[in-house]
Parts: C-alpha cells; structure tokens; sequence
C-alpha cells in the first residue's frame, strides 16, 4: 500500500463526478437551471446518491440504524480520531512515508488512534504499552489479517502470511515452525550459508577490482547473496541465469505492487469494480498466469527428482533437504483437515521468497550505511570480528557466537531501520476493549514498529544509532520486549528469525573482516544519502555505492 492506492481511486472517482457537475455548472450560470435539471435530472440523483454515500461512511450508517431501532449503544467509546474526509478517510494524511505521517498524528491523537483508510476502520498503534495489549493480552483477538483478493489470488489462497486467524492458519504456521523453520533446520543449512558468503565475498573481490576506485554496488550484491540462501534453502538452487533471477524478482515486485498499491476494492469495497475499467484485474490475471508457470516449473523439477530418487535410490549426501522437499516428503492428509498439494507448495515458495529476501537484504544494507557513516563504530565491529576470526578469511558461524558487538550492531539497525516499519497489518476478529476504548470486531490494526522502536519514553537518544544500547541489555527481539518488535510478537510474529539472523550476522561478518570500506571518491561519510523510499516497505532509496579494498592476509 503506497499513498497511490487511495489517490488513484480517489482521481478516478473525483475525476468522474467533477465533469459532470463542471458541466452542471456551466449550464445553470447560463441562467438554464430549469431546462439543466430537466436534461440532467440522472446525474443529479446519482451524484446526490454518491454524496450520501460517501458522507454517511459505514460507522454512521451502523450508528444511525441503531439509532432507529432504539438500541444506540451511548457508551461506545472510540479511540481517538483525527479529521476525515468523505470517501477517501483519512488516506490524505498518510504523505509518501507513511510510518512518519502516523506518528505525528499520533503525538496529537495518542498511542491508539482510529483512523479510516477509504472505508476501512483502522486501529494505529504506537506505543509499547499499546502494543503489549493488542500483540500479547488479546493476541487471539488480534491475529487475523485483512482481506487481500489480490494477494490471496496471487497466493492461491494458501498462504500464511495473508492466511485468516484459523484452523487452515494454525496448521500451516506448525510445519512452518516446526519443520522449515526451527532452529535445528537453520543450522543444517549452515553449510550453505558459508558457501554463499565465499561467493559474496568473491563477488565483490572481483567487482572491487574491476574498477578503478574499488566501488563496488552493495544494494545489488547483497540482494543476490540474500536471496541464494532462501532460494536453496527453499527450492535446494539458486538462479545462477541472470534471466531467471529476474523474472523472480519482477515476478515479487509486480506481486506486492499489485496486491498492495493498485487494490482499490481494498479500501473502498463497493468500488472494487474499478479494478475491472482501470485494468488492475487483467494485469493481476496476466501476472498471476506468467508467475504460476515459473512456480509450476518449479513443482516439476522437484517432483521429477523425487520419482527418480524413488527408481535409482540416490540422496542428497550431506545436503540440507528443502523446503520444498520437505512439503512434497509430508503425508498429511490422514492425519491433518488440510491435503497439501501443488498450491500450497507454490505459495510456501511465495511465502519464503517474499517474506524472506527483501527485508533481510534491506537490513544489511543498512547496517553497511550506518557503519559507513560513523568510522568509529565501524572500527570496533571490525576489530571485533578481526580479532575472533584471527586472520581467517573465511568468518565461521562458530566465530560469530563470541561477537557481542556485532550482534548489537545487527540489532541496533533492525531498531531503527526496520524494513516493514508498519509490519503486517492484522485485523480483530470480535469486539474488544483497549485501555478503555472500544475496537470493534473486524477493525484493521496497523502496529505503528517504527514508532514503537523509537518511542523516547523507552529509548534514550532515540534517533542515534548506538549499538552501545545493546551492549549488556537483555531487551531482544523475540516479542517479549514491546518496545522492541522488529519481527512483530504473538501468535503472528515472524517465523523467520532464526534464519534472519544467521544469514544477517554471518554476512556482515564477513564483510567487515574482508574489506575496508568507505565513501566512493574519498566524499566524507556525512554525506552519504540515507533517504528512504516512500511506501509500506522502506528501503534505502539510492543503492548503497562504496569503496571495499581488499584487506590483506599473511597466509
Ligand atoms: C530481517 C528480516 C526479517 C524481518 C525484519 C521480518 C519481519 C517480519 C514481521 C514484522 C512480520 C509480521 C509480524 C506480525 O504480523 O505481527 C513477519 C511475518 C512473516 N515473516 Fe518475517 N521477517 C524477516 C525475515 C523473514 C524470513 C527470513 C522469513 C522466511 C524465510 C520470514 C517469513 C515470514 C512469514 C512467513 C511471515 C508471516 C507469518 C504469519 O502471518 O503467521 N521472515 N516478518
């Protein structure tokens, strides 16, 4: 969701209605009202009707019928509410950052602040305090997600992240858990995690040295390292053709432009028809067709290899098995409601190539940036990792458990460069009270993190990246800790941590042992560009271009 969607439905919708009464207007300054109401007496109803409907939003209407059965319920208290317009709510205050522009609002409408984006009522949260309510003390009431036609067409319906609070999502999130993501699971892939970071390393070797000043493009070379991990861990390769990586990567950005950006049904549900006059519809039906025969290529391979290891018992050796494997290897079906098929092994590819690459990439991208932008905080995580990896060249996994400060530095950057500031929205499934206030069943629930991760009630120099905050301290990233939730909390929160942190950690390790780093052209570290794209996920919006000299070793 960028502030696009709710301006192209409120452009399309405005546009339409200002003609006809510009027109309107023309004709009854000419002194023709009579004959202008005659002729136009359709248009006149309808746009009567449209102002109805768009002044009298959903939450009147229930008010108003109420009203008339006599049952107006005078102690319902809502959460605070900043001014709204007619059919867009208050979409006008979202700006181009939206985890800026909420939490300004909410220095004047406090930590639970009801805002309507189109149509839809939406809880923002912005203070520990209430995020510990909605994440921890009515967690059951709070884990489902909105509706997402789009996403879910995407997804098959069979994904876990757009999964509905239920049975379907309990189950899936189990073998998530307990078999793709578990910490045993994480470490069987340490392996490839090591050779993927030689390769990194390598990459940049060869780049460095190809040109003059040592630049090296940072942003693309750790994405292509992030996501040769998920991609082997999830479907046992990664896409060494250039053509297939890219189809895999336009294929995710066409996905999540779609389901979030161009929805207008999302917002304003009786105006869903939109998406079939402005093509949204035939281009998802166009993407969905190009990204299911990637994904189906996929199922093939995997399952043509599992009929031939049947015939000619061969095995993987020492290789970690797969994701998709895994799922294909699983008999559920007596045991379980759910059968698992084809689906739901394409939208566990989904769920992993979108959940898992943009974000960890986006960290350690970050983290470089920070790191380049103070040299003396940059020092000391090099002299650590240099000291324990004592002149290897290759950092170990092993190494990285004896590097305190790396580890803070890696949670310092998850604070206060978070990749989805707004995390994932989730929806209540009944009515609850918080703090007093009433949230009505089927409310969405925005977790305002970015807010929360810098809320200077619980952080000092909120602004700073110290990661001298985390030295010593016992606040974690596990969800126990409200004010600090990079990867949500409760029943939702992310599953991904474990195998976050290690291809995190172990990357920026390596980085920091192999090479020294700095600004391109000798330009001063203040002046590095740290501005971020505007929108749901924030990445850093130039790509991160330094200088990495290759750091000399005696053996
Ligand atoms: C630095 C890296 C990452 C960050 C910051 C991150 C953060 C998050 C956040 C904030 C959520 C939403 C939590 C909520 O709704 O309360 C989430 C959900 C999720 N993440 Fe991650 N994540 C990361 C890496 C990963 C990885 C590596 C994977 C998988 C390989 C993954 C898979 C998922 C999935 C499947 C969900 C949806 C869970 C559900 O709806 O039940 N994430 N993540």
């Amino acid at each position: 969701m960028q502030n696009n969607s709710h301006q192209l439905s409120y452009i399309v919708f405005s546009t339409m209605v200002s003609n006809a009464l510009q027109k309107i207007w023309v004709e009854m300054q000419q002194e023709k009202i009579y004959s202008c109401m005659q002729q136009h007496w359709l248009s006149l109803l309808l746009f009567l009707l449209f102002i109805l409907i768009v002044a009298i939003d959903k939450p009147r209407i229930i008010k108003i019928i109420n009203l008339i059965r006599g049952n107006n319920n005078k102690s319902i208290n809502l959460p605070p509410s900043p001014f709204k317009l007619p059919f867009i709510g208050n979409f006008h205050q979202l700006g181009s950052s939206p985890h800026r522009s909420l939490r300004a609002l909410s220095l004047n409408h406090g930590p639970l602040m009801l805002l309507h984006l189109g149509q839809v009522p939406t809880l923002v949260v912005s203070s520990p305090d209430a995020a510990r309510e909605v994440l921890k003390t009515h967690d059951h009431i709070f884990s489902s997600r909105p509706n997402s036609k789009i996403g879910n067409k995407f997804t098959y319906g069979k994904s876990l992240a757009f999964a509905p609070y239920g049975e379907y999502w309990r189950q899936i999130r189990k073998i998530y858990v307990l078999r793709l993501l578990n910490s045993i699971t994480v470490r069987s892939f340490r392996a490839m995690r090591e050779e993927e970071t030689a390769c990194l390393i390598e990459t940049i070797e060869r780049s460095s040295s190809s040109s003059v000043d040592n630049l090296v493009d940072l942003t693309e070379i750790l994405f292509m390292y992030v996501n040769g991990i998920v991609c082997r861990a999830t479907i046992g390769r990664k896409f060494s053709d250039e053509r297939e990586f890219k189809r895999l990567r336009k294929m995710l950005d066409d996905m999540s432009h779609l389901s979030t950006i161009s929805d207008v049904g999302n917002w304003i549900p009786w105006l869903s028809w939109v998406n079939y006059i402005n093509g949204v519809n035939a281009m998802v039906e166009k993407k969905f067709e190009e990204g299911n025969e990637f994904l189906e290529s996929i199922v093939e391979e995997h399952m043509e290899k599992k009929k031939k290891k049947k015939y000619d018992g061969e095995t993987n050796g020492d290789e970690a098995e797969n994701f998709v494997d895994v799922l294909l290897g699983l008999d559920y079906t007596d045991k379980h409601h759910i059968q698992l098929g084809r689906d739901h092994v394409k939208a566990l590819i989904l769920d992993m190539f979108a959940g898992g690459t943009e974000t960890t990439h986006t960290v350690l991208t970050w983290a470089m940036a920070e790191l380049v932008r103070q040299p003396n905080i940059m020092n000391r995580a090099q002299e650590e990792v240099r000291a324990i990896s004592k002149g290897k060249q290759i950092v170990t996994e092993d190494d990285i458990e004896k590097m305190p400060y790396l580890h803070a530095v890696i949670k310092e950057t998850l604070r206060l460069r978070p990749s989805g500031p707004l995390m994932v929205p989730h929806e209540s499934t009944e009515h609850v009270k918080i703090h007093g206030y009433d949230i009505p069943a089927k409310t969405t629930v925005i977790v305002n993190m970015w807010a929360i991760c810098r809320d200077p009630t619980a952080w000092v120099e909120p602004e700073k990246f110290d990661p001298d905050r985390f030295m010593d301290s016992k606040v974690d990233f596990k969800g126990q800790d409200f004010e600090y939730i990079p990867f949500g909390a409760g029943r939702r929160g992310c599953p991904g941590i474990a195998f976050a942190i290690a291809s995190l950690e172990l990357g920026l390790a390596n980085l920091l042992n192999r090479f020294d780093w700095a600004m391109p052209f000798g330009m001063d570290p203040g002046e590095l560009d740290m501005g971020e794209t505007s929108g749901l996920t924030v990445h850093k919006k130039e790509n991160l271009v330094l200088a990495a000299v290759p750091r000399q070793f005696d053996n």
